[in-house]
């Protein structure tokens, strides 16, 4: 058994009985029921995942930034610089990153990951190398990766979640680098959920008419060479459906997709939330859940990017998003300003009277 066989079969449903005791629970505190809306579900869906109610409280918690460049970034897709991967990576080990400063702000841990960054990277101890290749092909012209690679990078996220818990941590936080990267993210995103490129790809770091219209047209021409322009039949977590989703990543994907996937597969496993952050986080989570279904019940949808792609990924993955702030960054930063808004969803659980302890008259 490979790790990402072991981890598949580590991962289990939320619990019922947790989840119906988290809603009773929820239906006797102080407050009329339903008035903490949606996140009373994300304290039903985190107690369904400890199998406790209340589960506990979902912090110290921990960003992993994965990094890694592009193939297709030749087609022209964006007009930044391959090198500003690298450079930003350097940026973030320095603590320069918004990244840093807002999980210096929700007391988030940063560890950066590199999975397949081109341009060679400054030594710095602190940067965990998990090195498939030094980036992946051109979609548009073969596979973004061998299925050798699209395995090797799953299985650096899963260890890189699995030592993050190891340390303490106690939910993860998704977060990206890679220049192109919302390209390959729309790429997968139609893949999984079957529109056209032209409903789900965005502009990114804010490309002009011309590069979406160009951007629409190369990931089109990918889907089409890969044989990727209709939904998948095959049963999610079925052996067809894990070899759908294991090809489709191969095909369009990228690195830190393949990574990020992991990372969420290894935090289901764990039975530890994993916060997700934009449309780079929304396909990685398309294949995680085409991989493993039951992976989704540790989800949390931190926010909502304006790139359409992330919330046709959402829509598909029947998750909703906590916060809507136009944020179009990826790195992590919509994910971590969800993180107080999850601990308060379980410190709920833990801290509020009920009707009877406080005395209160309860007319739910
Ligand atoms: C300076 C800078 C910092 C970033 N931090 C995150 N991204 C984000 O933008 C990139 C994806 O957008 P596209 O597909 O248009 O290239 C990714 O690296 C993502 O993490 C950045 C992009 C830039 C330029
Ligand atoms: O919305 C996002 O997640 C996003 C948008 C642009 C660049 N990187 C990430």
């Amino acid at each position: 058994m490979t790790l990402l066989d072991d981890t598949l079969a580590a991962i289990a449903p939320l619990s019922p009985g947790a989840m119906a005791r988290a809603r009773d629970h929820q239906d006797r505190l102080t407050k009329p029921r339903g008035a903490l809306g949606a996140l009373e579900d994300v304290s039903v869906r985190l107690a369904g995942l400890a199998g406790d109610c209340p589960p506990p409280l979902p912090a110290p918690a921990a960003l992993a930034i994965f990094a890694a460049d592009h193939g297709v970034h030749a087609q022209g897709v964006t007009p930044w610089p391959q090198e500003v991967t690298a450079q930003m990576v350097a940026n973030f080990l320095a603590g320069g990153a918004v990244a840093n400063c807002f999980a210096a702000q929700v007391g988030a841990s940063v560890t950066v990951v590199d999975v397949g960054v081109k341009t060679p990277l400054p030594e710095d101890p602190a940067l965990v190398s998990e090195k498939v290749a030094p980036g992946t092909a051109d979609m548009t012209r073969g596979p973004a990766m061998t299925p050798e690679q699209a395995r090797a990078a799953l299985e650096a996220g899963i260890r890189v979640a699995a030592e993050l818990v190891r340390r303490g941590a106690r939910c993860l936080v998704t977060g990206d680098m890679g220049i192109a990267n919302t390209t390959a993210s729309a790429a997968l995103i139609c893949a999984f959920t079957g529109r056209p490129a032209e409903e789900v790809t965005g502009r990114g770091t804010g490309v002009d008419d011309e590069t979406h219209a160009r951007k629409i047209e190369v990931v089109s021409r990918a889907l089409a060479l890969h044989g990727l322009t209709t939904a998948p039949r095959a049963v999610p977590g079925s052996p067809a459906g894990v070899e759908r989703a294991l090809a489709t990543l191969a095909a369009v994907g990228g690195l830190e997709h393949a990574a990020i996937a992991g990372f969420v597969l290894g935090a289901a496993a764990r039975r530890v939330p994993v916060i997700l952050d934009g449309v780079i986080a929304g396909a990685a989570a398309l294949v995680a859940a085409g991989l493993s279904p039951d992976a989704l019940g540790a989800c949390v949808a931190g926010h909502r990017s304006p790139e359409p792609g992330h919330g046709a990924a959402l829509a598909h993955l029947g998750l909703r998003p906590l916060v809507d702030l136009e944020l179009r960054l990826g790195e992590g930063t919509g994910g971590l300003l969800a993180h107080p808004l999850v601990c308060a969803a379980v410190r709920v659980l833990h801290e509020v009277a009920t009707f009877d302890s406080a005395g209160v008259a309860d007319k739910n």
